[in-house]
This record gives C-alpha cells, structure tokens and sequence, in this order.
C-alpha cells in the first residue's frame, strides 16, 4: 500500500535508497520516455533522450544484475526508434509489451482498433479547424495534441473530442487526460501499473524495482513498485504514490550516473 502526500526529494531519501538497494540482489528499473527520459518539447516527433540518459542506460542494461524497462504512452514502435538498450517496452501505456524478441498485445485492445481508428480519422476531420492541434494516431490508443493550440480553444477540442468518442467508441472507449493532451484508449482497467507489475513478475528473487515518471499515467507504477521498491516523480509537486521526486530530465541523468557508479555496486555486495 502506498500514501500519496508530496514526494521527497531523492537527495533527502539517499540513505533508505541505499539500504534498499542493499537489500536487494537485483535491479528492474523502469523508466518514463516524455518528461522523465526526453525533456518535453512543443512537437512529439522532435522529442528525443538527454546524450547522458542513453550513456547510463546501455552501462545499466548490460549490466547482469540489472533489468532495464522503458514504459511509455508512445506506441511501442515509436518508443524503441527513440531510446537503445532495454530488452522490454511497454507502449501505448502498456497495452503492448516487447520481452525478448516477442511482443504482446493487450486482446480487448487489439479488438478495438478499428473504432479507434475510425474516432482518430473524424477526430482529424472535426478538429481540422483548430491551429496546431494535432491527433497521434498509435493504433491501439491516439493522442490529441493542444500545447501548440491557443488555450482559449482547449476546451472545444475537450468538448469536441469527448463528443467523438462517446458517439463512435460508446462503452468501448475512453477519454483521459495528460500533459497538454486528451489521450483515447480502450476503457479496459490495464495501465503502466499492471505492465510493470507483469514485469516484475519474471524478475529473479531479491528483485527491488524503482520506478521514473512524470505524470498522471505513471501513478499506477508508482503504486505498483512502492512501498517496497521505490518510485520517483519528476517535476510537479501535487501529492504522488511516489515517494521520491527530482526536479526534471536533466536530474533523473544524475540518479542514473548514480546508480551505475554506486547503485549497482551496492546491489552485489553481500549482507552484513
Ligand atoms: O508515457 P510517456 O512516455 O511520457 O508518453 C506520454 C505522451 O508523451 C508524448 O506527449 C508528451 O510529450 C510531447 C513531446 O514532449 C509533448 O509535446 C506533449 O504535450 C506531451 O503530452 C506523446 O506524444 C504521447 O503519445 C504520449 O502519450
């Protein structure tokens, strides 16, 4: 069970992360891509990782007593173009997953993807008019895009966009919110939390599992991983079930470094 109250800064939590670790003989780290991994950015195709973030993740993916993950709102695809070096993705939150060379496909979503398809062509259709809204079709979730539209109009791409799905994806469908975005999806009760938790599942004993994320969609990993393995919130400070936060992209590179140059050495050292 997990609170959600502020999150803590990592530097004042450095000793239970520590002792965690300690504790532990094996690492899944999951992270986050927009915000955590990438720094956000006006246009989606341009976001791409920090150089120090790929650095430390290929160093802690090849390392054997870690597991690296990345678990993204991206469509699989589209997430691995932008980031080397985990064996697992999670895209589309989750409804898709990538393990060693197999990829699985959420079934009830995989059903849907038709009337998905059907709300992201009327929602280009409908919305055309907007400036610089823009609709991402991921196949089995679809983003729309306001953080280049003129906030007056945001709440007629909200009206409009709850109209076209309620009309075309009925019970089947739903809407939810993120940075600058309406995100629809399958209304099926899977999220980042259940992915990370099917990861986690294949983990050896002794496995800790930290968790990096950045907005309302990364809570139910957070719930997931906490309290026994630790989940970090970056940026914000609204109440999280994470128990951690560092202030941005750049920060979450140092937790990194951190991890590689100390973390991991902490892992393989035996109890007292
Ligand atoms: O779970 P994530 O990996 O964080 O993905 C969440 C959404 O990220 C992307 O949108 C966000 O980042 C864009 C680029 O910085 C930004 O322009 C947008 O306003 C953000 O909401 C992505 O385009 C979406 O598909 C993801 O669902």
């Amino acid at each position: 069970m997990s609170s959600t109250s502020p999150p803590r800064p990592i530097e004042q939590q450095r000793t239970r992360l520590r002792s965690t670790l300690t504790a532990a003989s094996h690492l899944l780290l999951c992270l986050d891509f927009d915000g955590t991994l990438a720094p956000i950015v006006e246009d989606p195709d341009e976001a791409k990782p920090l150089p120090e973030h790929e650095a430390a993740l290929a160093s802690l993916a090849s390392t054997p007593a870690v597991s690296t993950a990345i678990v993204s709102g991206r469509a699989l695809a589209d997430v691995r173009d932008r980031i080397d070096g985990p064996t697992t993705y999670a895209g589309n939150h989750g409804l898709e997953l990538s393990r060693e060379g197999s990829v699985m496909v959420h079934p009830a979503a995989r059903k849907r993807m038709s009337r998905l398809e059907a709300v992201c062509a009327t929602l280009e259709t409908v919305l055309e008019p907007v400036p610089n809204c823009r609709i991402e079709n991921k196949r089995l979730t679809g983003t729309v895009h306001v953080r280049s539209v003129p906030p007056a109009l945001w709440p007629v791409v909200r009206r409009d966009t709850h109209a076209v799905v309620d009309r075309i994806g009925g019970d089947a469908l739903e809407v939810s919110g993120g940075k600058r975005i309406f995100e629809i999806g399958p209304s099926v009760p899977w999220g980042k939390g259940n992915a990370v938790e099917l990861i986690a599942s294949e983990m050896p004993p002794g496995t800790v599992s930290i968790y990096i994320g950045d907005d309302v969609t990364d809570e139910s990993a957070f719930r997931t991983v906490e309290p026994d393995g630790i989940g970090v919130r970056v940026g914000g400070d609204e109440p999280s079930a994470a128990s951690c936060r560092v202030d941005s992209p750049a920060e979450v590179a140092t937790l990194l470094c951190w991890l590689e140059s100390v973390g991991v050495g902490l892992l393989e050292r035996d109890e007292p």
